[in-house]
C-alpha cells in the first residue's frame, strides 16, 4: 500500500489484512484478484493481488490514470472477464469458476450496468428500454418500484418517447432506471457522465446519489472526473494494477490532487522503466516531481505502465 505525504487528507484502509473470506457487508468483493493479459514479452499485469469490497448501500468511485486497471477490475467483478487467480463474490455468491451461461443469468438478475454512451435501444420507447432486462429474463415488472424509479429520476413524462427524442441527460436517466429495474445487488457505472455537459452531469450524479440514499442501491462508478467522484461516499484510486488510496467522503480538489500525483508517477514509470530496479534507486525522480516514491508499488518486475496519453 502506498505511503502518502504526511499532509495527504486520505484515509487508507488496508483491506488485504486478514480478510480472506467472503464478507456479508459487501455487495461485491474481490479477494487476492490477479488479472494478467498476454504472455512473455507482451505480459501485462492489469490487476496485482487486489483485495476490495464494496459495501451495500454505498456509492463508490474508482479513479486512476489511464491503463491503471479500473475497467479490468469492473469487468472481472461483473464476471465479464475471467480472472487469472483470486476470487470474486457477488451478493454472497462466488462467481469465479461459473460457466458463461450461469454468469449471464446471474448478471441479468444481480447486476445493472450504466455506460458512457447510454446504450439505449433506438427503436424502443424509454419505458420499453427501462423494462428490457425484465423482458429478456421473462420477468414481470414490480409496478410500484417502476413508478418510484421514474418519479425519482424525473422521467415520468418522457416514457413514451424514443431515445432520439430525449436529451443526453434524459437518456442517461432512462439508462439508470433500466439498470435499477431489477433491484440488482450492484450497479456498475462506466464513466456515466463522460458524454454529458456539466449541468446534465451534475443532474445524473445527483440521481445516482439519490438512488443510493433513498432507494438503497449500491453503485460502483469508474470515472476520470474528480468532481464526479466527489458525489460518492468512497473513492479508491488505482495505479499500475493496485489500490493506492482509499478515501471516505472524497472532495473534488483532494481527488484531483491524488489523480495528478498518480499520473505523474505513471509518466515517470513510462519514461523510466525499472524492471529489477529498487525503488530507493529512483526515489530522486519522485522527489523531483514532488510525489511519494517509497511505496514500491511501481517497482515490480514486469511492471506495465500501460499509458495512453
Ligand atoms: N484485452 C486486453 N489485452 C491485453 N491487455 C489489456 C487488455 N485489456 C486491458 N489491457 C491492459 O491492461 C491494463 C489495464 O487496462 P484497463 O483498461 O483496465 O485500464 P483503465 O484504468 O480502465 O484505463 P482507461 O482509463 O484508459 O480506460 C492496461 O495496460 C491495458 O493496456
Amino acid at each position: 500500500m502506498a505511503q502518502l505525504p504526511n499532509d495527504a487528507p486520505v484515509l487508507l484502509r488496508n483491506v488485504s489484512d486478514g480478510k480472506r473470506a467472503e464478507d456479508g457487508r459487501f455487495a461485491v468483493q474481490a479477494i487476492d484478484l490477479v488479472k494478467d493479459y498476454g504472455h512473455g514479452e507482451n505480459l501485462v499485469h492489469a490487476l496485482r493481488h487486489v483485495d476490495i469490497g464494496f459495501e451495500r448501500g454505498r456509492f463508490s468511485a474508482i479513479m486512476g490514470p489511464s491503463g491503471s486497471g479500473k475497467s479490468t477490475l469492473m469487468h472481472t467483478l461483473a464476471g465479464l472477464d475471467s480472472v487469472t487467480s483470486g476470487r470474486v463474490f457477488l451478493g454472497g455468491d462466488e462467481i469465479t469458476g461459473l460457466k458463461d451461461n450461469e454468469l449471464t443469468v446471474l448478471r441479468r438478475s444481480k447486476i445493472g450496468f450504466i455506460f458512457q454512451s447510454f446504450n439505449l435501444l433506438p427503436m424502443f420507447t424509454a419505458e420499453q428500454n427501462i423494462l428490457m432486462p425484465l423482458t429478456l429474463a421473462g420477468g414481470k415488472p414490480d409496478r410500484e418500484w417502476y413508478s418510484r424509479l421514474v418519479e425519482t429520476l424525473g422521467i415520468a413524462d418522457r416514457l413514451k418517447h424514443r431515445p432520439s427524442e430525449l436529451s443526453g441527460g434524459q437518456q442517461q436517466r432512462v439508462a439508470i432506471a433500466r439498470a435499477l429495474i431489477t433491484r440488482p445487488q450492484v450497479v456498475f457505472a462506466d464513466e456515466p457522465t463522460g458524454n454529458l455537459d456539466s449541468a446534465s452531469s451534475a443532474e445524473v450524479l445527483s440521481f445516482l446519489k439519490q438512488s443510493v440514499k433513498e432507494l438503497g442501491q449500491t453503485i460502483v462508478m469508474v470515472t476520470h472526473d474528480a468532481v464526479a467522484a466527489s458525489y460518492s461516499d468512497r473513492a479508491i484510486v488505482f495505479a499500475d494494477g493496485r489500490i493506492v488510496a482509499d478515501v471516505d467522503h472524497p472532495e473534488a480538489e483532494q481527488m484531483s490532487d491524488l489523480l495528478m500525483r498518480e499520473r505523474k508517477l505513471a509518466i515517470r514509470d513510462s519514461i523510466m522503466p525499472r524492471h529489477g530496479v529498487e525503488q530507493s534507486q529512483i526515489g530522486g525522480v519522485g522527489s523531483a516531481l514532488g510525489v511519494a516514491a517509497s511505496s514500491g508499488r511501481h517497482a515490480m518486475p514486469g511492471s506495465n505502465s500501460g499509458m495512453h496519453y
